[in-house]
């Protein structure tokens, strides 16, 4: 036993205790040690080290190309960082579907190699097999429905889903099975708020939105969107708390400036 004080954990039973008594679930993204250590500082309950890492961090136009070795590298980072936060990481494109048996050996190197709390997965029914075998392994599984990036190309675009009623009752029966499957909680991403509001109030475990409304169970957002650095993303469901972009590009001009006109180092700053 460590003699220092240690802040408590965040784990699944935590976020569910949040929904029973009214609690928001803050959840946001983190891809290394560094701005992991910030948002474990700030106070967020559930840090994501999401397959949005294939666009944000290595600059793929979709979230496809991203491995399961690179989203290791990026989880084991974070949970480095984490002293307070449950680490969820998203399963890669490629690492689950149609395959329970692959799923499963998948999740294992997440939470084996990385040290990760959780992992999430991309679908309804038709990943049933992979979830129900992830979940008997011990491994927590966080699900997500209604834009799911990893069928991008199923999709077209990136346009609000389940407006047609169709798709918002495949949602729904999606969605309670895998609450009934046993998964702690479902992110709903960009679907119509009544929708969402509908969903979140028929589950018990806690829905968790992204241009999902107000009426989920929790929010997330991918970090570099929070935090502005990504300046040419600005959809509508997105608030941008910060405008680091011009921040940052401010501070890293002034220091090329200063270093063409030899203002740094200056006497001080040298041995
Ligand atoms: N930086 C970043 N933020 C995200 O929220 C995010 C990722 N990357 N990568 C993975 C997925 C993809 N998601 C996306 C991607 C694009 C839009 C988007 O462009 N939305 C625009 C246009 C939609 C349209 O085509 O009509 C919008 O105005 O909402 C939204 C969510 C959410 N995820
Ligand atoms: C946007 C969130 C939910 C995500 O899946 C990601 O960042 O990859
Ligand atoms: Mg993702």
């Amino acid at each position: 036993m460590s003699v220092h004080k240690e802040v408590k954990r965040i784990t699944t039973h935590t976020v569910q205790e949040m929904k029973n008594r009214g609690e928001k679930v803050a959840m946001l993204t983190a891809y290394d040690y560094s701005m992991a250590t910030i948002v474990d500082a700030a106070g967020m309950d559930i840090i994501l080290v999401g397959d949005s890492a294939s666009n944000v961090m290595a600059g793929h136009e979709t979230t496809l190309p991203i491995t399961l070795d690179q989203m290791i590298y990026h989880a084991s980072s974070v949970v480095r960082a984490a002293k307070r936060a449950l680490v969820v990481v998203d399963l890669p494109f490629g690492t689950y579907q149609g395959n329970s048996k692959e799923a499963l050996n998948s999740a294992i190197r997440i939470m084996k190699e990385s040290g990760a709390h959780a992992v999430k997965i991309e679908g309804g029914i038709e990943i049933a097999e992979s979830v129900s075998r992830i979940l008997t392994a011990g491994i927590p599984v966080m699900g997500h429905l209604g834009l799911t990036p990893q069928s991008i190309y199923k999709f077209g675009t990136y346009t609000v889903r389940a407006k047609e009623e169709a798709e918002a009752a495949k949602l729904r029966e999606d969605a309670l099975k895998l609450q009934e499957l046993g998964c702690f909680a479902v992110v709903l991403e960009k679907i119509p708020a009544q929708l969402a509001k509908e969903v979140s109030e028929s589950l018990d475990i806690p829905t968790i939105g992204i241009g999902a409304g107000q009426h989920c169970d929790g929010q997330v957002l991918v970090i570099h969107d929070l935090l502005g650095i990504n300046k040419g993303f600005k959809p509508r469901f997105l608030r941008q708390y910060a405008n680091l972009y011009d921040v940052m590009h401010g501070a890293i001009g002034n220091y090329v400036s200063d270093v063409k006109a030899r203002e740094f180092p200056n006497e001080k700053e040298q041995y």
